[in-house]
C-alpha cells in the first residue's frame, strides 16, 4: 500500500507540552487506512486529546512526521495547516463546540467557509439532508444551536464534521454525555454515515464497550509512550 493510500500516518513522532507539568508523548508508528474506522482507547489524562491535536495540526510534532492523506503537516505553515484541516478533516469535539447564537444550518456549514474544495463538494441542501439522515426533525436547520438538546447538538456536530465529505473524521469522546442505549444508536448512525462517504474514522474514548462498532480497536499504551504528570 503506498503512503498516499493512508488516511493517516504517524512515524517517530515526539511531542511535549511546555510548562512545569510537561507531558510528553512519543508514537513510533500509527496508521489508519482509507475507509477504516479505528477506536483509540486510553484512560483519562493519557494523552488522547493531545494525539488528536497533533493529527489535526492544532499543534505540531517536535520530531517525526504526521501525514494526513500523504501530506506532512509539519511542511505547512500555521495558516496553511488551518486551511488543510478545514479541507481534509471533519472534527467532532468533546464539547461539540457549536456556536450557540448561530443557526443549526450556519453551524453545520461553518467549516466550508475556510475550505473552497470542500464547499464545492457540498450540495446546496446538504446541511438539511445530513440533518434528516441523522434523525433530526424537519425544520431544525433554522433553529438556534443554543436551543438544542444535548443529543441534538451531538448530531449537529456530526453533520458539521461530515459536510463536504472530508476524507478523515476525527472524534474526541463524542458519546461521553449519553446513556448506553443512546450511545449505541448514535454510533450506529455515525458509522453508517461515514461508510456512505468512504471516509476514515478515528475516535478516541476511555470506554471499551464501544469497540464492536469499529474495524480496529487500539490502546494508546500500545502505540505510544508517555511521560510527565498525567493528572
Ligand atoms: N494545552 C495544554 N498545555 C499543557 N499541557 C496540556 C495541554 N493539554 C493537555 N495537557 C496535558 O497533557 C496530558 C494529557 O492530556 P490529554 O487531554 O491529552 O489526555 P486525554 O487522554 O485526552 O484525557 P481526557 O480523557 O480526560 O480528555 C495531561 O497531563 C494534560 O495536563
Amino acid at each position: 500500500m503506498t503512503l498516499s493510500a493512508r488516511a493517516l500516518s504517524l512515524e517517530n513522532v515526539r511531542f511535549r507540552w511546555s510548562g512545569r507539568a510537561a507531558f510528553g508523548l512519543s508514537v513510533p508508528e500509527f496508521r489508519v487506512s482509507r475507509g477504516e474506522s479505528v477506536l483509540l482507547l486510553g484512560e483519562s489524562g493519557s494523552g488522547k486529546s493531545t494525539l488528536l491535536s497533533l493529527i489535526c495540526g492544532i499543534v505540531t510534532a517536535d520530531e517525526g512526521r504526521v501525514s494526513v492523506g500523504g501530506t506532512d503537516l509539519s511542511s505547512l505553515r500555521t495558516g496553511a495547516r488551518d486551511r488543510f484541516r478545514a479541507e481534509h478533516i471533519g472534527v467532532i469535539f468533546q464539547q461539540f463546540n457549536l456556536l450557540p447564537y448561530a443557526s443549526v444550518s450556519d453551524n453545520i456549514q461553518l467549516p466550508l467557509r475556510f475550505a473552497p474544495a470542500r464547499r464545492k463538494r457540498a450540495a446546496p441542501d446538504e446541511a438539511a439532508r445530513l440533518c434528516a439522515a441523522l434523525g433530526l426533525p424537519e425544520g431544525i436547520t433554522d433553529v438556534t444551536a443554543g436551543h438544542l438538546s444535548v443529543g441534538q447538538q451531538q448530531r449537529v456536530a456530526v453533520a458539521r464534521a461530515l459536510i463536504g465529505q472530508p476524507p478523515l473524521i476525527v472524534a474526541d469522546e463524542p458519546t461521553s454525555a449519553l446513556d448506553a442505549a443512546t450511545q449505541d444508536s448514535f454510533l450506529a448512525l455515525l458509522s453508517e454515515r461515514i461508510a456512505a462517504t468512504g471516509a476514515s474514522l478515528l475516535m478516541v474514548s476511555h470506554d471499551e464497550r464501544l469497540g464492536a462498532r469499529f474495524d480496529r480497536v487500539v490502546r494508546l499504551s500500545d502505540i505510544a509512550q508517555t511521560d510527565g504528570m498525567t493528572a
